[in-house]
């Protein structure tokens, strides 16, 4: 099955985006953290350059969950309810990227909110 349009793919695309709101707890944190850093960095009238880091930080932290999300649904996919050695590889692995991309933005954040709070 190909998408045909560019439509298509932009629906499948924000299809896919919904349902990893809908199913992980962890996305829907990640979005109810974004919009709270939004309003932050609003309140603290962030230049745009710390607009653009704070963009590029939260982007690399949904992407990451997102892409976390995929391989989850891809091991269970293809194992089921079986337990799988390299199933469990790549869902630990796709978890520490996650980790990190969060551990990344704490960081980020705490460079940029730190100063604007003193
Ligand atoms: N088929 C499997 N075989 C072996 N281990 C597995 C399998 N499925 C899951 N696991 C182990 O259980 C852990 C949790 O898997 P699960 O699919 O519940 O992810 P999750 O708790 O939804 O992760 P996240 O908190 O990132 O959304 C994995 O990181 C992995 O170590």
């Amino acid at each position: 099955m190909k998408n045909r349009h560019l439509t298509d793919s932009f629906r499948c695309a924000f299809r896919g985006i919904f349902q990893a709101f809908k199913t992980e707890r962890n996305f829907k944190l990640h979005v109810l953290a974004t919009i709270m850093v939004i309003l932050f960095a609003w309140y603290f009238d962030f230049t745009k350059w710390e607009y653009m880091i704070l963009i590029i930080t939260i982007m690399m932290v949904i992407i990451t969950e997102l892409l976390n999300t995929a391989v989850e649904y891809t091991v269970d996919l293809v194992c089921g309810n079986k337990y799988s050695q390299l199933g469990k590889y790549a869902k630990d692995i796709a978890a520490g990227a996650t980790l990190l991309a969060a551990f990344g933005a704490v960081i980020i954040g705490c460079i940029l909110f730190i100063p604007k709070i003193y």
